[in-house]
């Protein structure tokens, strides 16, 4: 199978399918390092990176925006002194595809300065 952080997003309409429970527990081992948090019903993926200052920390910020755009998907991005949190759901379905899954792994390999 290729790997996730080289596939693509698909456009995601609001009657595109959430992901089962099978998928979501397969496509999770591909992203250990990700958490899936629920907020107000909703899942979603969560991960905090750690920067040593606030600088590198909106370089990535900024890395993982322009990946967004390229995709047409995108996180909500908390940008803190030394660390930033990213968060990926679809907001189409109120929950979780495919490309969330995709662009988790995309960003983890925007981590490298
Ligand atoms: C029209 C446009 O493609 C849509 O609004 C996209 C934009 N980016 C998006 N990003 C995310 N995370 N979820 C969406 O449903 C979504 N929809």
């Amino acid at each position: 199978m290729t790997e996730l952080n080289q596939q693509n997003c698909q456009a995601c309409r609001a009657d595109a399918p959430q992901v089962s429970d099978a998928e979501l527990a397969v496509l999770v081992n591909q992203i250990p390092d990700w958490a899936v948090v629920v907020r107000e019903n909703i899942m979603q993926l969560e991960r905090e990176f750690k920067f040593k200052n606030f600088k590198q920390a909106i370089a990535f910020t900024n890395r993982v925006a322009e990946m967004a755009e390229v995709e047409g998907h995108h996180p909500a991005l908390l940008t803190e002194w030394g660390k930033v949190t990213i968060t990926w759901w679809s907001h189409s379905i109120k929950g979780l595809h495919k490309n969330d899954f995709v662009c988790a792994a995309k960003t983890d390999t925007l981590l490298a300065d």
